[in-house]
């Protein structure tokens, strides 16, 4: 196995130093390697870790394979992703998921970690089997139906009450169901102006009051998806407050971009949950940066074209986001590294019980890292995307910080911004 010397790294936006890479895990002191890398104003994260990635394998290959999303991910800085479900079939069996599982360790980009249906088919009706899921190969232990609301509250309930023997987590993906039928963006002055229907924030608050309460009656782990509204954060703020065992995740999308996108009815910027107002995009930050938000997720959604580029009313939800997270996270919080090691690569680690990542770069750990050149600047390109699609909403947009390589065990993924296979 080759090592590596990262000569002057700041890790964690610590003073300059030498890291040591070697038979797959951080080593003692300097000394020699069989490649040096000059990392003289370069950054070492903990390989982040992504709790909400849409593969679409099986069934979507056009838009995304485990391998390409793999791929996409190393390249933006990822050592770990966690596989949505709502691939077709759907990740509702232990065959499913193994077989995703399987994919992952095939592609060795990152570790890929399926995500369990919460119920059979997302269907809403019925558990899916959690307990095979978790016992298989895949060792799953967060279920989701995301992409729609497990709503029925009975369903929920025995959910929270299956996985809490094997302190297993709830994924809710946030929306009443009936308070978003037909929407196509946030309800609100735009929506109004626009003529859209809107999806109001109160589906989202509503269903997260509820969850906290049947989490905190059950005493199970309930986490949030893609939380994107002022109102969802107070909620959430009360829950922990009292106790309730809850995380939240916010996407960098929601960090950044506000309902007005819109008016361009460019449908790249059709989303779910769909983009907010700059209020909301402002309390989301404070959150993050207070900790009622633990993690940011990227709910990288890829699709093909023509599911994209058509009118929006008919375009499906989602954006690409493994590749540009980091910057994006970069551009709203600017150089707070460990602000950015915390909700991009720990927490999210913690949270999902993964060993061996989200852990700092201390002697002896697992070599799962990151190296970003801060000073850089990248216009995004659509075309220089390793994702097989191409629906990012920051086309031409300049965003700060540059992967210039990622490590798996020791072992580059990325070098010199680049994948290595
Ligand atoms: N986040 C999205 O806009 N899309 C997700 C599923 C979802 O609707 O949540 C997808 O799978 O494309």
């Amino acid at each position: 196995m080759t090592s590596y010397l990262i000569k002057g790294v700041s890790v964690v936006g610590g003073t300059p130093t030498d890291l040591l890479i070697k038979d797959g895990v951080v080593a003692e002191g300097g000394g020699k390697a069989d490649e040096t890398i000059d990392a003289a104003g370069l950054v070492a994260l903990p390989g982040m870790v992504d709790l909400h990635t849409h593969l679409r394998e099986p069934g979507r290959e056009d838009a995304e394979t485990v391998e390409t999303g793999s791929r996409a991910a190393a390249l933006g800085g990822y050592t770990a992703v966690f596989a949505m479900a709502n691939t077709s079939p759907v990740a509702d069996t232990a065959g499913v998921v193994e077989q995703v599982w399987r994919l992952g360790r095939e592609a060795g980009l990152v570790d890929v970690q399926p995500i369990g249906a919460v119920t059979v088919g997302l269907a809403g009706k019925q558990l899916a089997e959690l307990g095979a899921m978790a016992t298989s190969a895949a060792k799953v232990r967060i279920f989701s139906d995301d992409g729609f609301c497990v709503a029925d509250p009975r369903l929920m309930r025995r959910a929270l009450e299956y996985v809490k023997a094997f302190d297993g987590i709830i994924a809710q993906h946030a929306e009443e169901p009936r308070l978003t039928e037909g929407a196509q963006m946030h309800e609100g002055e735009v929506s109004t102006r626009l003529g859209l229907t809107g999806w109001p924030a109160v589906a989202e608050e509503a269903i997260i009051a509820r969850d906290v309460l049947l989490a905190e009656h059950v005493g199970s782990r309930l986490h949030v998806c893609h939380v994107s509204t002022a109102g969802s954060v107070e909620v959430l703020r009360q829950a922990k407050a009292r106790g309730v065992r809850v995380t939240a995740e916010v996407t960098p999308h929601h960090l950044l971009l506000t309902d007005e996108l819109a008016a361009s009815y460019d449908p790249v910027y059709k989303v779910n949950p769909p983009l907010r107002t700059a209020a909301d995009v402002q309390a989301l930050r404070q959150a993050l940066a207070d900790g009622v938000i633990d993690i940011v997720a990227t709910d990288h959604a890829p699709h093909a074209v023509e599911d994209k580029e058509c009118e929006w009313a008919y375009a499906r939800p989602g954006m690409v986001g493994l590749e540009t997270a980091l910057p994006v996270v970069l551009s709203v919080l600017g150089e707070q590294w460990e602000l950015i090691a915390e909700r991009m690569s720990r927490a999210p680690a913690r949270i999902a019980g993964l060993a061996g990542h989200g852990t700092d770069l201390t002697a002896g750990t697992p070599a799962n890292l990151t190296l970003v050149d801060p000073s850089a600047r990248r216009v995004v390109d659509p075309a220089d995307l390793a994702s097989r699609s191409r629906n990012t909403p920051y086309a031409g947009t300049t965003l700060p910080g540059r992967i210039v390589a990622t490590f798996l065990r020791g072992e580059p993924t990325v070098l010199d911004g680049k994948a290595v296979k």
